[in-house]
């Protein structure tokens, strides 16, 4: 864990300037919000340190755009005009590691994890819904009312995240009474979030969708949903290392057989398979070793 007042080495945060042109910042602690974050955001390695494959690119820009701001003195961030990123949508096509990668970089900081899906949060009895929106931001608000700055990163978790923030123009006329519910619990979600830069600078949110054209737009401005990311299908590359991942316990309790070719099994065999496809694919393969097929 880092100490305050630490200088970081230079490629620690590394800030996006106008223009896509990478800017180096050298940043001296004290943070802004402190979470043990004993790594370079950059150079992560998303197999090793995270256990998902195929998404080298997502982890990196989701660490250099959520993480990189947190470890950036006030007055470099005020002087930059950058604030912290206080939510981020993961789209893409079922069983691509969606959630898998969310919960994953939620250990890797050590931050405290809330998991809600938008149809829990969506339940049928307006009151209630309306305090669950009010109890997601509850923890992190307290703790922040506590700790300050040195109040830990809470990360909360929206799966279905389009049952939750769905266009309004999918509700009809006739759904009135719907409509209001919706509404209500959708703009208390969104206060709540605007809110976020005084109240809980120490909140992140990480919503999850397969359904990204169905969101409001409102949702996906600055200072909401800002950062999306796509997690696609794996190419050949991402496969493999996806493969890899799902028969290393079989590799390491030498039940692998020494016929199975990483390289041959990531290109026409699995084309497009999701991450969930493959693993659930390894898994099957190692029922029918056992049933001795
Ligand atoms: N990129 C990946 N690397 C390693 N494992 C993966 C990957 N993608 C999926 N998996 C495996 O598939 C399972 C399901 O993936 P996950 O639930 O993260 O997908 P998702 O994108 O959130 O799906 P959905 O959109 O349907 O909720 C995971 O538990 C994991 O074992």
């Amino acid at each position: 864990m880092f100490g305050h007042n630490l200088t970081l080495s230079v490629a620690l945060a590394r800030m996006d300037a106008h223009g896509g042109q990478e800017e180096t910042v050298l940043v001296s602690l004290p943070r802004a919000v402190s979470f043990d974050l004993a790594f370079d955001p950059l150079r992560i390695d998303p197999v090793s340190a995270l256990g998902v494959g195929g998404l080298g690119p997502q982890v990196r820009s989701l660490f250099r755009r959520l993480f990189a701001s947190r470890v950036v003195p006030e007055h470099v961030l005020r002087a930059t005009g950058t604030s912290h990123a206080r939510g981020a949508l993961l789209h893409g096509p079922p069983g691509t590691g969606k959630t898998t990668l969310a919960r994953a970089i939620a250990r890797f900081v050590g931050a405290h994890v809330q998991a809600v899906s938008g149809p829990e949060v969506m339940s049928k009895f307006v009151g209630d819904s309306e305090a669950k929106v009010r109890a997601l931001f509850a923890p992190a608000e307290e703790s922040y009312r506590r700790l300050g700055a040195a109040a830990p990163l809470h990360l909360l978790i929206l799966d279905e995240a389009d049952s939750l923030f769905a266009k309004r123009s999918g509700l009809g006329a006739s759904d009135a009474p719907a409509q209001r519910l919706y509404d209500n619990v959708v703009n208390q979600f969104l206060a709540k979030m605007d809110g976020a830069e005084e109240a809980t600078p120490n909140l992140l949110v990480i919503a999850l969708t397969n359904r990204m054209s169905l969101l409001d737009p409102a949702v996906l401005r600055p200072g909401r949903l800002e950062v999306h990311v796509e997690v696609p299908y794996p190419s050949a590359a991402g496969r493999a290392e996806i493969l890899q991942l799902h028969t290393q316990p079989l590799r390491e309790a030498g039940m692998l057989g020494p016929d199975v070719d990483i390289a041959a099994l990531s290109g026409a065999p699995t084309q497009g398979l999701s991450g969930a496809d493959i693993a659930g694919a390894v898994r099957d393969a190692a029922a029918h070793a056992r049933a001795g097929g």
